[in-house]
């Protein structure tokens, strides 16, 4: 089967130019001038749009347990709202139960995932039980292409792991050439003060944001860039929201140092404004870091015109406004953290190209090539080249479409990006050659996504 993509802008990492794309069954064939092939089974005309590699979304959790329940995308829901959206791969999180092995986490996570997703997608570890056999596993998850672990400074009793117990999971990676991506919050500080602002009877969701202070975001990723220093292991600071976090990756990428970080479309867009709005709807809100004041925004998004902040992901983990997050009606550390976004990513930084904060080759780079780089799926993933998977998006740069909890298609009650107003929509996507979303509407399937075994990180400074 060919399928020709022509008279489209073609974009790129490096830039953007008029060609047209041949797909010969799941991959790219030839990237051509204009018109010059004709020939194919299947014409995609792409005239007035981008075509872009599809979205790389290297941070979603699909059925999380967490907070005393689940998150409510299941692979199948989530993976087909990630389409709707350009993302063409996700790499989601197995979750370490402690007193549980990194082999029964990885076995649980395939059984749930496969034969359900509707793109393909990977998986990264979260460690959060630290010891020799854990260590040791490390290396056969590795050999499975699974290169990359999560661990917590935050979540003590939960998921948190100690300096010691970070610095023996560091060595490890460096030893085996993974990558750990680190949550960086402090979390000893901040279960104190969660639990000074409850005793003083302060319940309400802003608190949330109000007892983890930016400033302990950007202690711990100091903290972890110094352990990392020390064992010689590169990091990947997930979901940095604060400025005083990025000034610490900064500097730390400045002397040399193998640090990356990513942000999210949450902590460029939403602030803690949006934690304190009136009676309990700040919980749609409530992730941890916290969105922060402003100020930070204008911070994060020269991250992304600098390359501080390599990737953006969405850290999608959404719960149902009306069942889960009044969990914590009484109480805000009992809201489950997370919100809902893989829907929405590439449209969001596609609005940064629009207001002139980021380039378009920018806009790719950060949600598809540098991601499928540094988590060992290029270039088989995130480029527009002959040999790779043919999974791409076009996009209409010039359509108008309002974000809202009515027409997404992930499966939870609200959208945190209510009335948003976009320029840009996705106009057609592919999954390894097949159409999966086009004007008419989604035409994937559960089952098609297929688990991508990852090599090493290819993305060193
Ligand atoms: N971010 C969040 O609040 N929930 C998902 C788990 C995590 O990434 O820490
Ligand atoms: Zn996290
Ligand atoms: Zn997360």
């Amino acid at each position: 089967m060919r399928t020709l993509i022509k008279g489209g802008t073609v974009l790129s990492a490096t830039g953007a130019s008029p060609a047209d794309v041949l797909v010969e069954d799941e991959t790219v064939a030839a990237v051509t001038a204009p018109g010059f092939l004709t020939d194919a089974d299947h014409i995609l005309d792409a005239t007035g749009k981008y075509v872009l590699p599809g979205g790389i979304d290297a941070h979603t959790h699909m059925e999380m347990p967490f907070g005393g329940t689940q998150s409510a995308d299941t692979f199948a829901t989530g993976t087909e709202a990630a389409a709707w959206g350009g993302t063409t791969t996700i790499i989601d999180f197995a979750v370490q139960a402690k007193g549980s092995t990194l082999t029964a986490t990885l076995d649980r996570w395939h059984h749930k995932a496969g034969g359900e997703c509707a793109i393909d997608y990977g998986f990264h570890m979260i460690v959060s039980d630290v010891n020799d056999t854990t260590l040791k596993e490390m290396e056969t998850c590795a050999e499975a292409g699974v290169t990359s672990f999560k661990m917590f400074m935050a979540y003590p009793g939960v998921f948190y792991s100690t300096d010691g117990e970070i610095l023996r999971a560091m060595q490890k990676a460096r030893e085996t050439g993974s990558m750990i991506m680190m949550h960086a919050e402090n979390g000893i500080a901040i279960d104190e003060l969660v639990a000074q602002a409850l005793a003083a009877g302060r319940s309400e969701p802003v608190n949330h944001g109000l007892t983890r202070p930016s400033s302990l975001e950007g202690e711990a990723t100091a903290r972890a860039i110094r352990l990392a220093q020390v064992t010689g292991a590169p990091l990947y600071i997930v979901h940095l929201s604060a400025a005083e976090a990025l000034s610490a990756v900064a500097e730390a990428r400045d002397g040399g140092q193998n640090v990356f970080a990513e942000t999210c479309p949450q902590y460029l867009y939403l602030s803690i404004e949006d934690l304190a709005r009136p009676g309990f709807e700040g919980a749609k809100y409530v992730a941890s870091p916290p969105l922060r004041e402003k100020r930070h925004q204008a911070d994060l998004w020269r991250g992304l015109r600098t390359n501080d902040l390599s990737v953006v992901s969405t850290d999608h983990c959404p719960f149902c406004f009306k069942e889960q997050k009044e969990l914590g009606r009484d109480d805000f550390s009992k809201i489950p953290n997370g919100m809902p976004g893989v829907e929405h990513r590439m449209d969001l930084l596609h609005q940064g190209v629009v207001a002139g904060e980021i380039s378009l080759a920018r806009w790719v780079e950060t949600c598809s090539t540098t991601p499928a780089r540094m988590f060992g799926l290029y270039p088989r993933k995130g480029v527009i080249a002959p040999g790779s998977d043919a999974d791409i998006v076009i996009y209409d740069p010039n359509a108008k479409q309002v974000l809202s909890a009515e027409t997404h298609h992930m499966n939870v009650d609200y959208s945190a990006y209510e009335g948003f107003e976009i320029t840009g929509k996705v106009d057609t996507v592919l999954s390894r050659g097949t159409v999966i979303v086009s004007p008419s509407g989604f035409s994937g399937r559960g089952g098609h996504g297929k688990f991508l075994p990852r090599e090493h990180c290819q993305y060193l400074t």
